[in-house]
C-alpha cells in the first residue's frame, strides 16, 4: 500500500514514458492503477498481429493503428479520469527536444534499441529528469535507475558487441548449426539476392582463389538463357560440391576436425525437376510476394519438421527459383529479413545442407529462423513484472529517496527463492565521456581516412549522435541541419570527401576535435592519433576509439542474440547454444539490454563474500546448473532491505 506521501507525489506527477510495445503496455496499466494521472507516451510504432500474444491493450481491429494512441484508449476506458498524452512519433524527432524532456518528473523507458535508449539517456542528463530504464529478453529482465550525479549514466559502461565469429569458422570450418546459418544468410543469401557489390567472403574464403579463379569468377551470376532449375542445381553444386572439394585440398585444415563431405545434386536428387500434383498451378497463381513459398509448393507443413538432406535439397532449389521467377525485381537489393517466408526457407535449407556436410545436426524450420532472426520469444510476465519494478523505481524517484534506488535484475532461474535481484546503483562512471565529459582518443590514418568515415564509422555509429557537428578549434569542419545555408551545405559535402589530413583546417596526429550534438546537448572531445597500420580482421574500420572505460576491468563473456534492425550483417549473429560451461550464459535478445552493466554489476557481486548472492550470479553464468535445495519456489523477493540489496559495489 503506498503512503499519503507516495500518492501525492504520484498524482502531481508527470510522467514520459518511452515504447508502447511489450514493456509499455504493461507499464502504462500499471501506471495508470497506480494512481498517476498525467502520462505522456511516445512510440513512433504502429500494432502488428504479432504484438497481440503479449501487448494486451491490443486487439485485433487495432493492427495498423498508433500503438500511443490506442494503448492510450484502451486505459482511459478503465481510468477514464486520467490525463494521456499520445506521440505517434520518433523520440528523435527534433520536437522532442531538452525543453520538452524538463516539463517531466520522470521518464520512463520501454524501449527495444540502443540507438533510441542513449538517445532519450542524454537528453535526461541534459534536462536533468531522472531516467528509469528497463529491458526484457525471454525470462531475464532487469530496472535501472539514471539520476544525473547520483547514479551512473545508462552509458557509463561500455555496451558489449554482438557475438562475432571469426570468418574462417563461417566460411570454412564450421562447428556449429548457427555459424552455418551466418554463412546462409549473411554470405549466400546476400550473394544471391542481395546487393552485388557488397564485400563478401563467400568467393574468396570458401574456394581457393588461387587455383580456382576461373571456376570461381561470375558463378553466382545467372547466365544468358540459362534455364533457372540448371542455375540453381550450378549453384548447389559449386557451394555444397565443388568449394568443399576445395577445401579439403588443404590437408592442414582438417588435421584435427572432421572432413565435411561434398555435396552435389546427382547424388541427392533425381536428375529432374519433380512435378508436386498440382501444387505448382498454386504456387504460380500467387501474386502476393510475401505469400510466396517453397514449403507450400512442395507440400511440407509443418515449420518444426525436420526436413532431410533431400527435402532441404529441394527446398534450396525451389526457393532459389521463386526468387527469381516471382520477386525478380527485389534482386540486388534484398537482405534477410526474419519476416520473410521464402527467405527464412533458402536460408533454413541452405543452412541444413551445409550443416549435414559438415556432420552438424541438421535442425528445423522453425528453429533455424529464431536462430537466424535471432529471436527471444518474449514472455508477457517477465514484461509485466519488469513494468511492476518500473513503477516502483519511479516512485522512489518521485521522493527524492536516492537511498532505496535499487536496480533490480529478473533472473530465470530461482535461487533461495529469489526470482528477483535488488543491486544498489553505482555512482557515475568518472570516464564516461557522456556523462564526465571525459576526453576520447581514436587512432585513425588521417591520410588515408576522410571525414566521412570519421562521422559515420565514429560520430554516428559509436557515438550515437544524430545532429553532429564538428569543431577543430574555432574551425567548423562538418555541420547538419535545416538552417544551414547553401554554400555551407556544399563546404560541408565536400570536407566530407576529403581526407582528414587535406581539411581546410588539418586533422593530423595531435589534433583535439570537438563533436557535438545539438540535439542530444552532448559535446565531447576527441583527441587524434595518427597510426598508419590496422589489422584487418580485428579492426577493419581502420580506426580505434579509447579512453571510455569500464569502471570495472573484469569483464565476463557475455552471449548475445541481436534484436536490433533487421538489417544483417556479416560479423554479428546469435549464440542460442551454450558454447563453453565456463562462459557467463546469459541469451540476450538485444545486447543493449541486458548490457555490459548487467554482467559486470552481476560478476562483482559474484566476487563479494556474500556467498547467497554468489550462488544465485553463480546459477547465471551457469544455466545448467540446477539449485538442490530450491525444487518448489515460486516466490519472488524484492525486499529492498534484504542483505543483497545493501550490496555495496566493489571498487
Ligand atoms: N526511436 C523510437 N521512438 C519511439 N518509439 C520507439 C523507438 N524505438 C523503439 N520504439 C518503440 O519501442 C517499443 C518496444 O517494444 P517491444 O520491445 O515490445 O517491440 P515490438 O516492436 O512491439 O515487438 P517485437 O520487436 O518483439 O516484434 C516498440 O513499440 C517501438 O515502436
Ligand atoms: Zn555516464
Amino acid at each position: 500500500m503506498a503512503s499519503e506521501e507516495q500518492l501525492a507525489a504520484i498524482k502531481g506527477a508527470k510522467v514520459l514514458m518511452v515504447g508502447a510495445g511489450g514493456i509499455g503496455c504493461e507499464l502504462l496499466k500499471t501506471l495508470a492503477l497506480s494512481g498517476f494521472e498525467d502520462i505522456h507516451i511516445i512510440d513512433m510504432d504502429t500494432i502488428e498481429v504479432s504484438n497481440l500474444n503479449r501487448q494486451f491493450l491490443f486487439r485485433q481491429k487495432h493492427v495498423g493503428q498508433s500503438k500511443a494512441k490506442v494503448a492510450r484508449e484502451a486505459v482511459l476506458k478503465f481510468r477514464p479520469h486520467i490525463r494521456i498524452t499520445p506521440y505517434h512519433a520518433n523520440v528523435k524527432d527534433p520536437d522532442f527536444n531538452v525543453d520538452f524532456f524538463k516539463q517531466f518528473n520522470v521518464v520512463l523507458n520501454g524501449l527495444d534499441n540502443l540507438d533510441a535508449r542513449r538517445h532519450v539517456n542524454r537528453l535526461c542528463l541534459a534536462s536533468g529528469v531522472p531516467l528509469v530504464e528497463s529491458g526484457t529478453t525471454g525470462f531475464l529482465g532487469q530496472v535501472t535507475v539514471h539520476v544525473k550525479g547520483k547514479t551512473e549514466c545508462y552509458e557509463c559502461q561500455p555496451k558489449p558487441a554482438p557475438k562475432t565469429y571469426p570468418v574462417c569458422t563461417i566460411t570454412s570450418t564450421p562447428s556449429k548449426f548457427v555459424h552455418c546459418i551466418v554463412w546462409a544468410k549473411d554470405l549466400l543469401f546476400t550473394k544471391l539476392f542481395g546487393d552485388k557489390n557488397q564485400d563478401n567472403d563467400l568467393n574468396v574464403r570458401s574456394t581457393d582463389a588461387s587455383s580456382s579463379s576461373e571456376h570461381a569468377e561470375d558463378v553466382f551470376e545467372r547466365r544468358a538463357d540459362e534455364d533457372i532449375e540448371q542455375y540453381g542445381r550450378r549453384i548447389y553444386d559449386h557451394v555444397f560440391g565443388y568449394n568443399i572439394e576445395v577445401a579439403l585440398r588443404n590437408e592442414e585444415t582438417w588435421k584435427n576436425r572432421n572432413r565435411p563431405r561434398p555435396l552435389y545434386t546427382k547424388d541427392v536428387l533425381p536428375p529432374q525437376p519433380v512435378e508436386q500434383n498440382g501444387n505448382k498451378d498454386k504456387a504460380s497463381k500467387t501474386c502476393d510476394p510475401t505469400s510466396v513459398s517453397a514449403m507450400a509448393y512442395l507440400g511440407l507443413k509443418n515449420p518444426q519438421d525436420l526436413w532431410s538432406l533431400k527435402e532441404n535439397s529441394e527446398v534450396f532449389l525451389e526457393a532459389l527459383k521463386l526468387f527469381f521467377l516471382k520477386r525478380e525485381k527485389e534482386i540486388g537489393q534484398l537482405g534477410f529479413d526474419k519476416d520473410d517466408q521464402l527467405a527464412v526457407e533458402f536460408v533454413t535449407s541452405a543452412a541444413n545442407i551445409r550443416a549435414a556436410s559438415f556432420g552438424i545436426p541438421l535442425h528445423s524450420l522453425f528453429e533455424a529462423k529464431g536462430i537466424a532472426g535471432n529471436i527471444v520469444h518474449a514472455v508477457a510476465t517477465t514484461n509485466a513484472i519488469i513494468a511492476g519494478l518500473i513503477v516502483l523505481e519511479a516512485m522512489k524517484v518521485l521522493q527524492n529517496d536516492v537511498k532505496s534506488y535499487r536496480m533490480t535484475y529478473c533472473l530465470e532461474h530461482s535461487s533461495r527463492k529469489m526470482l528477483l535481484m535488488p543491486v544498489e546503483p553505482f555512482e557515475p562512471n568518472k570516464s564516461c565521456y557522456v556523462c564526465s565529459e571525459t576526453p576520447l582518443t581514436l587512432e585513425i590514418n588521417t591520410h588515408r581516412s576522410k571525414l566521412r568515415d570519421f562521422v559515420e564509422k565514429v560520430v554516428k555509429a559509436k557515438l550515437g549522435m544524430s545532429l553532429p557537428l564538428i569543431m577543430h578549434g574555432v574551425a567548423l569542419l562538418y555541420e547538419v541541419g535545416d538552417d544551414l545555408e547553401e554554400d555551407e551545405v556544399a563546404n560541408y559535402a565536400a570536407n566530407l570527401d576529403k581526407v582528414l589530413s587535406e581539411l581546410p583546417s588539418p586533422v593530423t596526429g595531435g589534433t583535439i576535435l570537438t563533436v557535438e550534438d545539438l540535439q542530444q546537448e552532448l559535446k565531447c572531445s576527441i583527441n587524434i592519433k595518427h597510426r598508419e597500420e590496422f589489422d584487418e580482421e580485428k579492426e577493419p574500420d581502420e580506426m580505434v576509439l579509447s579512453g571510455w572505460t569500464p569502471a570495472l576491468a573484469a569483464e565476463k563473456k557475455t552471449k548475445t542474440s541481436d534484436n536490433g534492425p533487421s538489417s544483417s550483417n556479416a560479423s554479428q549473429a546469435v549464440q542460442p547454444e551454450p558454447e563453453d560451461d565456463d562462459e557467463l550464459e546469459i541469451i540476450l535478445k538485444d545486447p543493449e539490454i541486458l548490457s555490459a552493466g548487467n554482467k559486470r554489476k552481476l560478476s562483482d557481486i559474484s566476487n563479494t563474500a556474500d556467498s547467497e548472492v554468489s550462488r544465485v550470479t553463480g546459477e547465471m553464468q551457469t544455466k545448467s546448473h540446477v539449485e538442490e535445495d530450491d525444487t518448489h519456489t515460486d516466490t519472488i523477493m524484492i525486499d529492498g532491505n534484504s542483505d543483497i540489496s545493501k550490496k555495496k559495489r566493489v571498487q
